[in-house]
């Protein structure tokens, strides 16, 4: 997988914006507030359909215009083919090869994606919603099947909870068969987690032996308060029966509160040092170690187990990391020969991950053009100069691929504008999560260096306490996976 080129228009404060990235090292510097982290949400946005960081659709249009506009061309399995997004009017539509993508799973098809933010590297001492979101959306990536799977039980969990808000009025022989369908979907759930930590866990533990630069071992675990010991082993069956038994305890109090106290959606993911909770004991340093680990092991165990790397989205993470762990993630990301987009406020951090073929770019006020003090080769791409059409959304800009010589200035030159087919504007709207997420599939290819490694993924339930009351996010209209 790789992507060819993308365009954004009026996302945030990008108004226009097309590149062709490198193969390898792609790298957006700028100052705070400029956009840089608004490029890396856009392309986070097209491989996903979830904002990275926005609470609503409504905040990733750009103030003072209608609809934003994120369109990627791929490589595939050997084949082109062109996603797109659009957002305006609290819908997203998706797009494939110009025209409205039948399903979630002809939209994603291929792509994958783990960003890695400074959020992240503080989700061992945030609360357990971080971790669950955190672990979820490395489920998603490593089984796109979760993507339904996990509304499946949102959906289920929102209705047993409106339910139980009527209080003693609720009727039981509803209650019954709402438990029993929480409890199907929400074994499913674990045995997804289950299974993505037993492939994580020992990848993140070893990767963390070498940059946690303490002999006490690090653990990543995940059981579910209410179930026994013989969580590992237990059938899909078995687990439904446990969840079962729990909620049909807990009624009464769930009746009382007016919400569901045990399920997936109230899991945590423990993380420890040395047999300690890294929360409460690690140092902040120790605890991005930590993170680290299981975000290199994420990488890693994508590509082992799909057959490729996904594309990597670094957001700043380096003025986090102390010299030399970031000094270990930048040699990490040069060897895997990964397709990476990293942004940063001062270029000498990232420069371990740069190579002769990284397209340097300078990001101000939400326009992206090349960054000429780097030297080598880039290709790039400027937005429309006076004179020049702005691509209107729905179409594309003007691609320019150029060479940045020595210190000097780059030579532009046209290429064919990327095709794209007719502009539709039907929507999708199969009953959307606010909090789907995309996912990969691959191709083969394999990288040396590795042991060990990680990444993020979408939220069940948002982890509210309540579990069912979604984030606020209009409600999308995109094709059912
Ligand atoms: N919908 C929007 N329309 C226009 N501008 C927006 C929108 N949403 C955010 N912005 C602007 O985008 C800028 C923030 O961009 P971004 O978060 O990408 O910064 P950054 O370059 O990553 O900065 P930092 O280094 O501080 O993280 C802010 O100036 C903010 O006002």
């Amino acid at each position: 997988m790789r992507l060819l080129a993308l365009q954004a228009q009026n996302f945030r404060n990008l108004h226009q914006v097309s590149l062709a990235p490198s193969p390898h090292a792609t790298i957006a510097v700028g100052q705070n507030g400029q956009g840089k982290t608004n490029l890396l949400e856009a392309l986070y946005f097209l491989a996903t359909l979830k904002p990275l960081r926005a609470g609503r659709l409504a905040e990733l249009v750009r103030w003072g215009t209608k609809g934003a506009r994120v369109s990627g061309r791929f490589l595939l399995k050997g084949a082109e083919r062109e996603i797109s997004v659009e957002v305006g009017g609290g819908v997203r539509q998706a797009f494939v090869d110009g025209k409205k993508a039948s399903s979630l799973e002809e939209y994603f098809g291929g792509v994958a994606v783990v960003a890695f933010t400074p959020d992240d590297l503080e989700v061992v001492k945030g609360g357990p919603e971080a971790r669950r979101t955190f672990l979820d959306r490395a489920v998603f990536n490593r089984f796109p099947a979760f993507l339904k799977e996990s509304r499946d039980y949102a959906r289920a969990l929102k209705n047993r909870n409106r339910l139980l808000r009527d209080g003693p009025a609720a009727e039981a022989a509803y209650l019954d068969a709402y438990d029993e369908t929480l409890a199907r979907a929400g074994a499913r759930v674990y045995v997804r987690r289950r299974a993505l930590m037993a492939e994580l866990a020992p990848r993140a533990q070893a990767t963390f032996a070498s940059i946690g630069r303490t002999v006490d071992p690090a653990a990543y675990g995940y059981h579910p308060a209410h179930l026994a010991q013989e969580f590992a082993e237990v059938d899909e069956v078995r687990l439904a029966d446990a969840l079962l038994e729990a909620l049909a305890g807990r009624r009464r109090r769930d009746l009382e509160r007016g919400f569901t106290s045990v399920g997936p959606h109230v899991d945590d993911v423990a993380v420890t040092l040395g047999g300690r909770s890294a929360r409460a004991y690690a140092s902040q340093g120790q605890q991005r170690a930590l993170v680290l680990g299981w975000k290199i092991a994420e990488i890693e165990n994508l590509h082992a187990a799909l057959g490729f790397l996904p594309l990597l989205l670094l957001d700043d993470v380096s003025s986090e990391l102390d010299p030399e762990r970031n000094a270990y993630l930048m040699g990490y990301l040069a060897a895997s020969g990964a397709q990476v987009f990293l942004t940063t406020t001062d270029a000498s951090l990232v420069r371990a991950a740069a190579a002769h073929d990284t397209l340097w770019m300078d990001v101000h006020a939400g326009q992206v053009a090349p960054r000429l003090l780097e030297t080598g080769t880039s290709e790039v791409v400027r937005a429309p100069g006076p004179g020049e059409a702005p691509a209107p959304v729905g179409g594309v800009g003007h691609l320019v691929r150029g060479h940045v010589a020595e210190g000097g200035e780059a030579e532009l030159r046209p290429e064919d504008p990327v095709s794209h087919g007719e502009e539709e504007r039907a929507e999708h709207r199969p009953p959307g999560d606010a909090h789907e997420e995309a996912h990969p599939r691959a191709e083969q290819e394999h990288h040396p260096h590795r042991e060990g490694h990680l990444a993020p993924a979408p939220e069940l339930a948002e982890g509210h306490p309540h579990g069912d009351e979604g984030d606020g996010q209009e409600e999308p209209r995109q094709p059912e996976r």
